[in-house]
């Protein structure tokens, strides 16, 4: 017998005697990256192999906090990304779990317990092409004891992170599914730092979103010769249901990170009126910026940072107005300057002018009150060793910053600084800006070089059991160091944007 028809049978004798009955919950540890839980049932559905979506975190290069506000941001998708893999059980099982290994989160609802009710009421109900804006009240209430049973017994921050993540799944499982859906098991594995800036609950979003519109056959695609203008609307529809789980998340977003995290690539991005979809400029020009990423490792919600400025707001109109409109200036003027026909991102003026503008937007950031002493300390030794230009990117109060590497910064500068932060318990990222964004592997089976026998089936034993995010990166990597063959991707046209 292979390892692997071994491995199939043993995970078949522990499904046996495990009880798929009501909801369970269990809590493996802290937040953050922990231990994982085993897969626990067979799947077996072979009308409905198993899939993976997946789509990138992003940075805020220009502008986070002034886009809640109506003002345009600049962001690019971030080679980190997030996985889902979707399986679908036999039907005699009426349940759909959730296997969050990095949050520990391992939870199951019965689907025939789920409030269908509230949700297909007619004067509720909405369909996968309606634009939604804002969460029901009355849906979000309808939810709320099938979200009380998700980690009950975890802390208060850990039963937050649980609910938050699935609050998202749930009000778009029942917005988008019916009773008559099939039993699943969704399993997440992330390469992104949580609550770090770095786009990761809405790169979490836009993987169920893109699951759940494939299982209910509502995208087209992706595949090759597939018409840009319909590859459009399949990401549209897709960002759209995103943005609905980034608001279970977070209650206010501005919809750039779901936006990036589902087109990919580079965006201006503004959205004035939160009834109307949102004005997306693709930057082709985004510049191959040699960019460090620095995770400060202290932990911060984005919604209480996005609730700081609103309370500011509402204390100091005035002032708060002119600094969220000086934001603006930062980014339209960054925007001019990649988009004029003369851009030239080699030259030397081009980074400080780019670099310059990264500075004063940090200090508007400091001023709105979302910095924190760990992001200071990344400036002061940037600035100390007059090595490049920093300011924090997403939320703030802790999470990430950017700095952009002067041109010239000396390779013992930069060691330096590389040991400073790491002696500070700083995380250093390398990753390349502007690849792409949510990607869709259907079935889930990947192609090695020398394989001859149609390739290597992803189940949840090996998903679960990959090896911190490189071992991730390497069995199922859609971008960035690792691209596997048989990911495909919604393609655009290239002829729009800046
Ligand atoms: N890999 C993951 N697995 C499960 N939930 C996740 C994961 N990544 C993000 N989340 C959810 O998103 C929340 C973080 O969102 P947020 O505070 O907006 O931070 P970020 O800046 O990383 O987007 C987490 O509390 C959790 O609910
Ligand atoms: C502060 C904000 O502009 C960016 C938040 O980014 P993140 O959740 O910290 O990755 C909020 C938003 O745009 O929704």
């Amino acid at each position: 017998m292979s390892r692997h028809t071994e491995m199939k049978r043993n995970l078949e004798k522990k499904m046996a005697s495990t009880n798929i009955n009501g909801t369970e919950s269990k809590i493996d540890g802290s937040p953050g990256k922990i231990g994982r839980p085993k897969a626990e049932r067979k799947p077996s559905s072979p009308m409905n192999p198993a899939f993976m979506t997946s789509a990138p975190g992003k940075v805020i290069v220009y502008g986070e906090h002034a886009v809640v506000h109506g003002k345009a941001a600049m962001a690019a998708a971030i080679s980190l990304r997030s996985y889902l893999l979707v399986t679908t059980l036999s039907k005699s099982y009426r349940t759909i779990s959730l296997r969050f290994p990095d949050i520990g989160l391992n939870h199951t609802w019965n689907i025939d317990e789920l409030p269908w009710s509230t949700f297909s009421h007619p004067s509720k109900k909405k369909m996968y092409y309606d634009l939604v804006t804002s969460l029901d009240p009355d849906l979000v209430e309808a939810m709320q004891p099938h979200l009380r049973s998700v980690s009950p017994k975890a802390t208060s921050e850990h039963k937050r992170i649980h609910q938050a993540a699935a609050s998202s799944f749930l009000y778009l499982f029942l917005s988008l599914g019916s009773q008559k859906f099939p039993g699943c098991i969704y399993t997440l594995r992330s390469t992104l730092p949580i609550g770090a800036g770095l786009g990761s609950s809405a790169s979490i979003s836009v993987c169920q979103s893109a699951a759940l519109l494939l299982q209910i056959r509502t995208l087209a695609g992706p595949h090759e010769d597939q018409p840009p203008d319909e590859a459009e609307l399949q990401l549209e529809r897709i960002n759209h249901w995103a943005f609905v789980g980034e608001m279970c998340i977070h209650g206010n977003p501005s919809g750039v990170d779901n936006t990036v995290a589902t087109g990919g690539k580079a965006v201006l991005f503004k959205r004035g009126d939160y009834s109307k979809p949102p004005t997306v400029t693709p930057l082709r020009n985004f510049p191959e910026l040699p960019l460090l990423l620095v995770n400060t490792r202290q932990p911060r919600s984005t919604a209480n940072e996005v609730a700081k400025v609103g309370a500011l707001k509402k204390s100091m109109p005035i002032i708060t107005d002119l600094m969220l409109e000086a934001i603006e200036k930062v980014t339209e003027t960054a925007h001019k300057l990649i988009s004029s026909p003369d851009f030239d991102e080699k030259d030397p003026k081009t980074s400080e002018t780019i670099g310059t503008l990264m500075n004063i937007n940090h200090g508007l950031l400091v001023s709105l009150g979302v910095s924190h002493p760990r992001l200071e300390r990344i400036r002061e030794l940037v600035d100390f060793g007059g090595i490049g230009w920093t300011k924090l990117t997403g939320a703030g109060g802790g999470g990430s910053a950017i700095t952009l590497l002067r041109p010239d910064a000396s390779p013992e500068k930069l060691q330096e600084l590389h040991d400073k932060l790491d002696e500070e318990n700083f995380e250093r990222f390398e990753t390349t800006l502007g690849g792409d964004g949510v990607g869709v592997l259907f079935p889930a089976v990947l192609r090695q070089e020398g394989d001859e026998d149609g390739g290597v089936e992803i189940d949840q034993e090996k998903f679960l059991e990959a090896e911190g995010e490189d071992g991730v990166e390497k069995l199922v990597g859609a971008g960035g160091r690792a691209k596997k063959e048989g990911w495909k991707f919604w393609r655009v046209s290239e002829s729009k944007g800046a």
